[in-house]
């Protein structure tokens, strides 16, 4: 696990890292999905705090805009030290801590958590972190605040910086680490007066972009007027009605025509370029997501595909009809799930058995960090 830890692209720049935070009373972090910020650098703060031996004392709150990913994390996080949610395992490499006094990790969400007397690690919602600072608006005994994936501009996240921004002179020790993928790093530093950005470079993993040209070549499948209507069922004919007699484009239907007239896709095959000219981008396509589908399970070794989906009503109509495909409705060799806000933690956290598929459904495409 340490060496995996330090594999991560983070761990090089921990100790500058650490630098800034103690230079510094915010700090904006960015880096690729996956180079080890909201698993790592929560721990090398804990870490530090440990060695300079303020680990009894250190409260460091990371917050997460979403309940599964508060939850996944700190469990995650705990695995890596060693530790089960909420109570301690004590094989620390320093003998400092006794079993009882090692510093926990944990988390709290609505109406769930796992917390303790000796949790300083804790992972919350984004709302819990704001509920506290209602009855304690001076977030009394917290040395460190992470504010984790803020490119994301949700209303509570906005609400909770501008808070923490009227705290932060009030609370000169307080620390404030906000943490970003790539995007509008500068923004948040400008906010804060400027706040010093460091920027993780590197991939934990390659990534590569195929666009609708590349898949409808590289699976062969052929776009007719017919096969782009999906199918939603007998009880919302109202939907398949609505897709196939669209009179007014989407602008973002229009600027997509635009653009694919404006290419001749002339180191396509004919076949794929027949398809593009028939090609409705106001459809979701359930029928090239089938077949894109049963191309890459095929082709590839057992692995996890997330599909993101505009809506609820299309996760579960397209799902109704992998179900009937006998390759991807084959419970022994796909598991298909559907994953929404509205269900239960425990149903969105399930995993499929060995050499078999995953093919998950979401409606969010900001959180498939939180998926994978
Ligand atoms: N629950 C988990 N199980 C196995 N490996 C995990 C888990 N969570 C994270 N990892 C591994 O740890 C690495 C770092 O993950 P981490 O979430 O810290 O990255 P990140 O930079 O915060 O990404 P993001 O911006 O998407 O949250 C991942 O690349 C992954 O390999």
């Amino acid at each position: 696990m340490l060496n995996f830890r330090r594999s991560l692209p983070a761990y090089k720049l921990r100790d500058a890292l650490l630098n800034s935070i103690s230079q510094n009373q915010v700090v904006v972090v960015s880096g690729e999905t996956g180079c080890g910020k909201t698993t790592q650098l929560p721990q090398y703060i804990l870490e530090s705090e440990i060695e300079a031996a303020r680990g009894a004392v250190c409260s460091i709150i990371c917050t997460q805009p979403r309940r599964i990913s508060a939850m996944a994390v700190s469990e995650r996080v705990a695995a890596e030290r060693g530790q089960n949610l909420g109570e301690s395992v004590c094989f620390c490499a320093s003998s400092y801590w006794t079993r009882d006094a090692e510093p926990k990790v944990g988390y709290k969400v609505r109406l769930e958590g796992m917390k303790g007397r000796d949790t300083r690690l804790l992972f919350c919602t984004t709302g819990i972190l704001l509920r506290r600072l209602l009855v304690d608006r001076s977030l009394k005994g917290v040395t460190h605040v992470i504010v984790d994936e803020i490119h994301e501009r949700g209303m509570n996240e906005d609400f909770l910086l501008i808070v923490l921004k009227d705290l932060l002179p009030r609370r000169p020790e307080l620390r404030l680490i906000l943490m970003s993928a790539t995007l509008n790093a500068e923004l948040f530093s400008s906010y804060f007066g400027g706040a010093p950005m460091i920027h993780i470079p590197g991939f934990t993993y390659p990534v590569r972009s195929q666009f609708l040209e590349n898949i409808l070549e590289m699976t062969g499948y052929k776009l007719t007027p017919c096969n782009q209507v999906d199918n939603y069922g007998q009880g919302k004919m109202w939907k398949m009605q609505k897709q196939a007699l669209r009179k007014r484009k989407s602008q973002i239907a229009s600027a997509v025509e635009d653009a694919v007239e404006a290419s001749d896709f002339r180191e396509y095959s004919p076949r794929t370029r027949e398809s593009l000219s028939c090609w409705n981008p106001d459809s979701i396509g359930f029928n090239l997501i089938e077949h894109l589908l049963c191309h890459i399970i095929r082709k590839e070794r057992p692995g996890a595909v997330l599909v993101f989906m505009t809506g609820w009503d299309d996760i579960n109509s397209l799902k109704d009809q992998l179900q009937g495909h006998p390759l991807l409705g084959d419970p022994s060799r796909v598991l298909l799930l559907a994953c929404h806000g509205s269900m239960a933690s425990s149903e969105q956290v399930t995993l499929p058995g060995p050499n078999m598929w995953a093919v998950r459904f979401e409606r969010r495409i900001y959180a498939c960090s939180d998926t994978m």
